[in-house]
Parts: structure tokens; C-alpha cells; sequence
């Protein structure tokens, strides 16, 4: 008799405690996993590509890290832009990315040859379904550059790793600045599908690599002296997207735990 009673109170225990589990699982598995650049749909008629839209209110925004390239040039390790805020959004036609990172001085004029452009850039894979190197990628390997410098210039780039830049005839890609109180902040955008050769698609059912770059002109950066992230992912893959589908799925998972519990406290009762 003791013994039984022993066991259903064990049993209470595992219950209780798989209970517990069951409950702040989901917190743990809901906060966003590393390196992911959420895309939030937005209404084209909200005019996301205006650095300054409503639009951009209801993004979630992360801060990205930035350090500088170790490309070898002279002063490589002196920059000076430690992160930068992105958020990324999608109509049914585009992708917008939003950069917002400090720099006092706005420089859209390189007059002299011993000054220089502040400037930004985004790289994602060709082939999305392998990483390429952060160095711009790789000759087997290629990456799309999307380059903003503050004159207002916007090119699309090909790179196959540091020095083999070239440069798109057209580019798809149209940016938007804007700077105030201390900050630039850019909006970079392309249609999300593309069948044009070795340019990166979005309609994609994978994670996207991405990565930054931001130069400082009044700090003599350029070319290879920047400052630039590690990869980051748009979350495009199939798999648990957030909260309301993995609450949905612990749910059931408690459920199932309780179910099984009690038929056990049961069977050890009637023994
Ligand atoms: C982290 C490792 C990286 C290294 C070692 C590196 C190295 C270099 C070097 C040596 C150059 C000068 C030669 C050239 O024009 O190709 C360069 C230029 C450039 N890089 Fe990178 N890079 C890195 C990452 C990135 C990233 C992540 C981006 C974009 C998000 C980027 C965008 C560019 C652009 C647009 C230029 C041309 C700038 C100009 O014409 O002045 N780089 N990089």
C-alpha cells in the first residue's frame, strides 16, 4: 500500500514538473534565434522606401555589430562605425532593408582626392542555399553588393571575393537617405524575384544570408578600411516561425504529457 502511494506520488512529481516544462518552454523557444533579420509585410501604399515612413514603425529593428574588414589595406583596423540598426520589410513586389547607424557629419561630396563618401553596403549569396565567404564572397561562390555612397550613387555589384568587383549594366536596386540629428539612415530595395543571371531571388524557400558594410569618408574610409558585420539570415526557410505556432505545438505537447501522466497514476492506483 505504501509502496503504491510512493509511486503515485512520484508520479504527481514527473507530471508537475513536465507541466513546468510545458509552460516556459515556449518562452525559451520564441525569442528570435541568432543572426535573423526578421521581414515584416508592409502595405506598398505605406511608402516603406521613405527613409523616414510610418511604415518602418512596427518593424522590429536589430542592432548589428560591426568591426573592421581585416582586408590588409592601410589603416584596415581604424574604423569607426561600431553597429548599425536594420529592419527589413516586404510588400509582394519588394524587399526593403532599413539602415540607421550615427555619424555626425554627412559626407555627400569627395572634392578633394583626400576625401571620401560616406557610404553602406549589403551582400547576400548568389546561391542562396550555400554560405560564401564574409569576404565578399568567393570566385565559386559569388555575392550581390549593394552599394549606396551619400552623393545619391546607387550601383549593384558581383563579387567573387575582394579585388574582382564589377559592376551590374542596370541596377535593380533603388536607395533612399536621409540624415538627421547625428544618424543616416538608408533604405535599399529590389524586387524580390529575379531571373536575371547571377542576381540573388528572394522567392526562395531558404534562409537568405545577408551581411553590411558602412564606411565613414570623414574618417578616411573606403574601399577595403570599413566596417562590416558577420552573417545574418532572412528567416525564409520552412520551420517555426514564431510565437503563435510554437505555442500551439507545446500546447498539444502539454496536453500529451498530462494525458499519459494521468493513465499512469491511474494504472499504478488500480495495482
Ligand atoms: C569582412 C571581410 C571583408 C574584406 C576582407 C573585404 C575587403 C575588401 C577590399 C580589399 C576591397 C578593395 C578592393 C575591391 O574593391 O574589391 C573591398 C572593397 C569593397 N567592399 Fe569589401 N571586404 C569585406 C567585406 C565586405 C562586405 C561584408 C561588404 C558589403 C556588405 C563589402 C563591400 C565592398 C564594396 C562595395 C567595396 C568597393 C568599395 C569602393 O569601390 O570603394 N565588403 N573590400
Amino acid at each position: 500500500m505504501r509502496e503504491r502511494r510512493a509511486a503515485a506520488v512520484g508520479a504527481v512529481v514527473v507530471v508537475a514538473l513536465l507541466l513546468a516544462a510545458a509552460v516556459a518552454g515556449p518562452a525559451a523557444v520564441s525569442a528570435r534565434p541568432a543572426n535573423e533579420i526578421p521581414v515584416q509585410s508592409v502595405a506598398a501604399d505605406d511608402r516603406p522606401q521613405r527613409p523616414t515612413s510610418e511604415a518602418w514603425d512596427t518593424v522590429p529593428s536589430v542592432n548589428v555589430p560591426l568591426t573592421s574588414a581585416p582586408s590588409g589595406v592601410p589603416n584596415a583596423s581604424d574604423t569607426s562605425v561600431e553597429s548599425v540598426r536594420v529592419q527589413s520589410a516586404q510588400t509582394d513586389e519588394r524587399l526593403y532593408l532599413r539602415l540607421s547607424w550615427a555619424d555626425g557629419t554627412a559626407d555627400r561630396n569627395a572634392t578633394s582626392p583626400r576625401s571620401f563618401l560616406d557610404a553602406a553596403a549589403v551582400q547576400v549569396p548568389v546561391n542562396t542555399s550555400v554560405r560564401p565567404p564574409i569576404s565578399m564572397g568567393s570566385t565559386r561562390n559569388l555575392v550581390n553588393v549593394w552599394y549606396w555612397s551619400a552623393d545619391g550613387e546607387s550601383e549593384e555589384l558581383l563579387a567573387g571575393g575582394p579585388g574582382s568587383t564589377t559592376e551590374f549594366e542596370q541596377t535593380a536596386v533603388e536607395t533612399t537617405a536621409s540624415h538627421d540629428d547625428g544618424r543616416w539612415t538608408v533604405v535599399m530595395s529590389r524586387p524580390l524575384d529575379s531571373d536575371a543571371a547571377n542576381r540573388t531571388s528572394f522567392a526562395v524557400d531558404n534562409d537568405v544570408d545577408v551581411a553590411f558594410a558602412v564606411w565613414n569618408g570623414s574618417e578616411m574610409e573606403r574601399s577595403g578600411r570599413k566596417s562590416v558585420s558577420d552573417w545574418y539570415h532572412f528567416p525564409f526557410g520552412p520551420g517555426p516561425q514564431g510565437p503563435p505556432y510554437e505555442s500551439i505545438l507545446w500546447a498539444v505537447a502539454g496536453l500529451a504529457i498530462v494525458g499519459v501522466a494521468l493513465v499512469t497514476i491511474e494504472a499504478v492506483r488500480k495495482n
